[in-house]
């Protein structure tokens, strides 16, 4: 963690941002992915770091949703479901999410939330590993994820102790035998630092237990690669880095060689080997429609492949290049500007995933000052200022401007205004 320093002086702050305003133009202009913000809609001058939460609309979906609803819905009515492709549309966005996180076809489906997810592979690889009871977990994971495996702990009779990334190793020599599941975040919510995701899942693998990675904060944003690291299984969200709208469905991996066995405990009828055979009696699909549950958000699917269309042309290690461009200029813009306000997770943009954070005991405060600046970034209890970068929407210059709508905010005290007392549940 970088230490707490001295503000600039009021001469310090322009003569600090001239450099890096210079910088971020260049790097704008030789940017690969330059065209890619083109491709989405984000109000007019409004400097938008929040697409780690909510990603910006891409342009083509207000048309397919359209198309969608008036003509394959109002139009096409059932039959949709076949010629449409809608039943088909869960592994056919699944491998379009696939693609972005290292999964060859056919192991990536999306239908329900990363919620229920969660609770599927819990469940399951507890079932795959009989005999042993203990998920080793990150007790700082983002909350769904805690609250999701203490009910499958409770229902499977599972332990769950407690370990942070880098103090997985000694945990997992010291349970060994007993673990039956890994389950962490490649990218903390909080600070953004990011974990080894292939090193990990290969200590777990060296004391027989399986690795499921909650990826939510980096599809889209990292470059892992769940086939390379031998990742057992993996769910994250589409309404952030992939711009799926609110709500969009998430997904779930499960690697080719498990999916004869995964035994998730929600058998659906839409998981079923032969769905339409109305038979009562289960038979799981024998591959990884078998994690499918019931009837999908089919509309929300439909927009989510829309807006993966968006990125058709674009590879992850792409984003991923610009991302770490976009994170690393912010972070050097956060600490020349604004450097009373030290650091939550590393400085090292190959050591973080699409956003960085900043601690200030007046986050709230900040992060209301700097929305009625037009700057959009959140607040995450209890003292965290994130700001996030999108690979497909944000450009270097918007980070420093950011960085130095902070500085003028600090500046000029509007953090701790009356109207910031009350706190809102989103940002
Ligand atoms: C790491 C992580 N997991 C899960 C979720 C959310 O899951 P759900 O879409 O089911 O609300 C989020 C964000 O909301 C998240 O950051
Ligand atoms: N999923 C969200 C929601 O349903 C409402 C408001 C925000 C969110 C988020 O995505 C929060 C986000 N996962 C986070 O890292 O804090």
């Amino acid at each position: 963690m970088r230490p707490a320093g001295p503000a600039p002086s009021d001469d310090d702050g322009p003569a600090a941002a001239a450099p890096l305003l210079a910088r971020a133009h260049e790097l704008d202009e030789a940017e690969p992915l330059r065209h890619l913000p083109g491709r989405y809609l984000l109000p007019e001058g409004l400097l938008y770091l929040d697409g780690n939460s909510l990603g910006a609309l891409p342009a083509g979906v207000p048309d397919a949703v359209a198309d969608a609803v008036r003509r394959q819905w109002g139009e096409g009515l059932v039959a949709s479901w076949n010629t449409e492709g809608w039943w088909d549309a869960p592994q056919r966005v699944g491998d379009a999410v696939g693609r972005l996180v290292g999964a060859a076809p056919g192991q990536v489906v999306v239908g329900d939330s990363t919620s229920v997810q969660l609770f599927q592979c819990y469940v399951a690889a507890a079932r795959m590993r009989p005999g042993r009871r203990v998920v080793v977990a990150d007790p700082d994971a983002f909350p769904t994820d805690l609250h999701l495996l203490s009910s499958a702990a409770r229902l499977a009779d599972l332990e769950v102790v407690p370990a942070r990334p880098h103090e997985v190793p000694a945990v997992l020599a010291a349970r060994g035998g007993e673990v039956a599941l890994l389950a962490l975040a490649e990218v903390d919510y909080r600070t953004g630092e990011r974990c080894d995701v292939a090193a990990l899942t290969a200590a777990a693998h060296e004391v027989g237990a399986l690795a499921l990675w909650d990826l939510a904060h980096s599809v889209g944003a990292t470059d892992v690669d769940l086939d390379a690291a031998g990742a057992d299984l993996a769910v994250g969200c589409t309404y952030k880095h992939l711009s799926g709208g609110p709500g969009a469905p998430a997904w779930v991996y499960v690697a080719a060689r498990h999916q004869r066995d995964v035994d998730p405990p929600l058998t659906g009828w839409h998981g079923h080997a032969d769905p339409f055979a109305m038979d009562g009696r289960y038979v799981p699909a024998d591959d990884v429609r078998r994690m499918r549950v019931g009837t999908p958000p089919v509309l929300s699917l439909l927009a989510l492949e829309a807006a993966l269309g968006t990125l058709d042309d674009v590879t992850a290690a792409q984003l991923r290049a610009r991302s770490t461009s976009l994170v690393g200029l912010l972070v050097e813009a956060l600490t020349a500007l604004v450097p009373e306000l030290p650091l939550a997770g590393p400085a090292d943009p190959a050591r973080l995933g699409g956003h960085v954070a900043v601690r200030s005991p007046d986050a709230w405060g900040v992060v209301r000052a700097l929305a009625a600046r037009g700057v959009v970034g959140d607040f995450r209890a209890p003292d965290l200022v994130r700001l996030g970068v999108a690979a497909t929407t944000t450009t270097h210059a918007d980070v420093v401007g950011a960085a130095l709508a902070l500085r003028a905010v600090l500046d000029a005290d509007e953090h701790r205004g009356a109207e910031h007392a009350v706190r809102s549940t989103v940002t």
